[in-house]
């Protein structure tokens, strides 16, 4: 049966019913289990918990010493010093004994002098000695009877302490929701399938469960991950109907859409009932939430940043309720955007930002959109939420970010904004590997893009190849020009050689430029600013091509390895792009030129430490200059060398 129609509610509309049913179908905290307060941590408490004994539960000695009867050493100075006589004025105690009975205060032993007289030992003491001096009183911590934590609090390990200090072995703690995933789909295999052969499609390795699993154990519930149930509407009725009976939540994942094998929402209907079909949010528009036997059942849709987000924004607060807890947020902050970014209206969009900061602005940039990518997820530090009001975001529009990573990490992430170049990923792990406090970000918006930010103070260094056409020099030109209020340096990364990527064997036989206005060749181009389409577009105005004649100029890929994996997979017939990107996915290559990419680094920035790490980097670390070579394509005989001033 096909499905056309999305009624889509708003997010706020959505939540809406969706706690407005729960409350109608008595749906709150879940009930209490007990359990040993030592494996407590983590939990929710079901019940308030008061001392059952004070801390500590009799007086005793603060510090190593004697414990003597302060109102004996009134009269002690130092001109007349008060003497105790020790085991009947004066008793040795160590930090944490009983009080002796009937003494009151503790002398520290390095405040005594010990003197022997007729056989019998005495304390000379000084000065008077303050009741209860060094002494902690019954209940100095926790007094019996007193709330040591609140129903509905999620314990942690200090509570713990408290909890046994006062005298609690077992509590009682809410019990944790159950939550089963059901990953979805005929062409869906379990990740042990790859360990000996390589995936064929239409196949594709199940991951979603996992996600959603780690998800579902990090909001402080447990996950029961079901057996992968193919796109037929009879196993995922069965598979619901065995979840409802053993869990409190049910997930399950992908088939929420309205394709011809999208059978969650029949599944649910035919089951239950369906209070939620597509909202208008950007991923996760085709949620599905319904109820079977009283328990929510989620039809989270299958790809991935989808999935994570009707997470986050649906189950995640179900979860909570069920513990009897808010919802524990993430730290939000302002952050600049340093890119344009349209949306739709009427629709709440998503966007997944790096954040980096700045001249102490924090920037945030946004990586890849489509719901599809998990890695943009997997690279983010935070989410935009773009209203359902609001069409577009300038550049240096102020946003709010809600961060997925620690403040700490973002304000010691380097930000490098510019041309791509697969260097970039080493540098970004050898950084991380000898100075862990910091870490590369790279965004790939091409040279052009890269000045542009340094401009605008958005970006730490940017990477650069751009070519001029009239001085044939690389770089220098662009710098004096679009950055002439700034101070730069420009410091060589590498030299490198560009080419024609091209599928093992050249089956077209493709030679160079020429080729590509030929009526069977298709190519793939880079985005414009890139200094490799500078490049092109130089060569084809070098020969007189027209660049309307080449087949797919139009067609344009950020990065090296997106043009590589256009070639690779039949997408284009060839494409320009560095060695390095042919040699990893195995493509022939046809050189046309070598260029020098260097690093356009504000002076400003010259005397920090995470410029000098990338200098260091560039101009010792062995390591790293051999993982640069192993690549292949480069030429390093000058990396780390300031190529330029000014
Ligand atoms: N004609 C239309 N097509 C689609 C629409 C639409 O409005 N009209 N919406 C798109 C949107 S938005 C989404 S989101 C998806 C929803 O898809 P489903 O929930 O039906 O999921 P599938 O189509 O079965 O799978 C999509 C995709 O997700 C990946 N996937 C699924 N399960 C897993 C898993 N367990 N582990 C890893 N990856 C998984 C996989 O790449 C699937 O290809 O529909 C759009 N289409
Ligand atoms: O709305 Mo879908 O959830 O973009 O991917």
């Amino acid at each position: 049966m096909k499905q056309v129609f999305l009624e889509s509610l708003s997010l706020e509309e959505a939540t809406k019913v969706l706690f407005d049913n729960l409350d109608a179908r008595g749906l709150y905290c879940l009930s209490s289990e007990i359990i040993n307060v030592t494996e407590s941590v983590g939990r929710v408490t079901a019940v308030p918990i008061f001392a059952r004994y004070s801390s500590p539960f009799y007086h005793s000695a603060a510090m190593d010493g004697y414990a003597v009867r302060f109102a004996e050493t009134f009269s002690a100075s130092e001109a007349s010093p008060c003497l105790l006589k020790i085991g009947q004025d004066a008793v040795y105690v160590d930090t944490g004994d009983p009080m002796p009975e009937g003494f009151n205060a503790v002398v520290m032993i390095e405040d005594v002098n010990v003197i022997t007289g007729q056989g019998e030992e005495y304390i000379e003491i000084y000065q008077p000695v303050t009741p209860y001096q060094h002494v902690r009183t019954i209940g100095e911590d926790i007094v019996a009877t007193e709330l040591i934590v609140p129903e509905n609090h999620k314990i942690r390990s200090v509570d713990i302490g408290a909890m046994l200090a006062s005298g609690h072995t077992e509590v009682s703690v809410r019990k944790r929701p159950l939550v089963s995933i059901i990953p979805t789909g005929t062409e869906i295999i379990e990740p042990d399938v790859v360990r000996n052969r390589p995936p064929n499609p239409p196949e594709i390795i199940e991951y979603n469960s996992s996600v959603l699993s780690g998800l579902v154990k990090e909001s402080g519930a447990e996950a029961i991950r079901f057996p992968i149930v193919k796109d037929k509407l009879d196993e995922i009725k069965r598979s619901i109907s065995m979840a409802v009976e053993t869990s409190d939540i049910v997930l399950i994942n992908a088939g929420s859409g309205r394709g011809s094998e999208d059978y969650t929402l029949t599944a649910i209907k035919e089951l239950g009932e369906v209070i939620i079909n597509g909202i208008s949010i950007k991923p996760g528009k085709p949620l599905i939430v319904g109820f079977v036997d009283n328990k929510p059942v989620f039809g989270i849709p299958g790809y991935p940043v989808s999935a994570y987000l009707t997470f986050q924004l649906f189950v995640k607060p179900v979860i909570a309720r069920f513990l009897g807890i808010a919802v524990e947020e993430n730290e939000k902050i302002k952050a600049t955007i340093s890119r344009q970014i349209a949306s739709p209206m009427g629709v709440d969009e998503f966007i997944r930002v790096k954040v980096g900061v700045v001249n102490e602005r924090y920037i945030a940039t946004p990586v890849g959109r489509g719901a599809g990518l998990l890695m943009s997820l997997v690279r983010a530090d935070g989410i935009v939420r773009i209203s359902a009001h609001t069409e577009a975001l300038s550049v240096g529009t102020q946003v709010e970010v809600e961060l997925i990573r620690q403040k700490n990490d973002i304000k010691n992430t380097i930000v490098c904004i510019g041309s791509h170049d697969n260097t970039l990923d080493i540098l970004a792990n050898i950084i991380k590997k000898n100075y862990p406090k910091f870490s590369l970000s790279s965004a790939h918006v091409g040279s052009m893009g890269g000045l542009i930010a340094l401009k605008r103070g958005e970006a730490h260094f940017a990477g650069t190849h751009l070519l001029d056409e009239q001085s044939g020099e690389y770089n220098i030109p662009f710098v004096k020009r679009l950055l002439s209020d700034k101070k730069i340096l420009l410091v060589n990364l590498a030299y490198r050689q560009q080419g024609l990527l091209v599928k093992k064997g050249n089956p077209k036989g493709i030679k160079g430029f020429k080729d590509l206005v030929r009526d069977d060749v298709i190519f793939i181009n880079r985005q414009g600013g890139s200094g490799t389409r500078l490049l092109l577009d130089k060569h084809l105005k070098d020969l007189g091509i027209n660049p309307y004649t080449v087949k797919g100029y139009d067609r344009e890929e950020y990065t090296h390895m997106a043009v590589a994996s256009a070639v690779l997979t039949g997408l284009a017939d060839t494409g320009l792009a560095i060695y390095s990107s042919a040699n990893a996915l195995g493509l022939d290559f046809i050189p046309v030129a070598n260029e020098r990419y260097d690093l356009a680094i504000p002076v400003e920035f010259v005397d920090t430490e995470m410029i000098r790490i990338i200098l260091k980097i560039l101009r010792e670390d062995e390591e790293f200059k051999m993982a640069v070579e192993s690549l292949g394509g480069y030429d390093i005989r000058d990396m780390g060398k300031v190529i330029f001033e000014g």
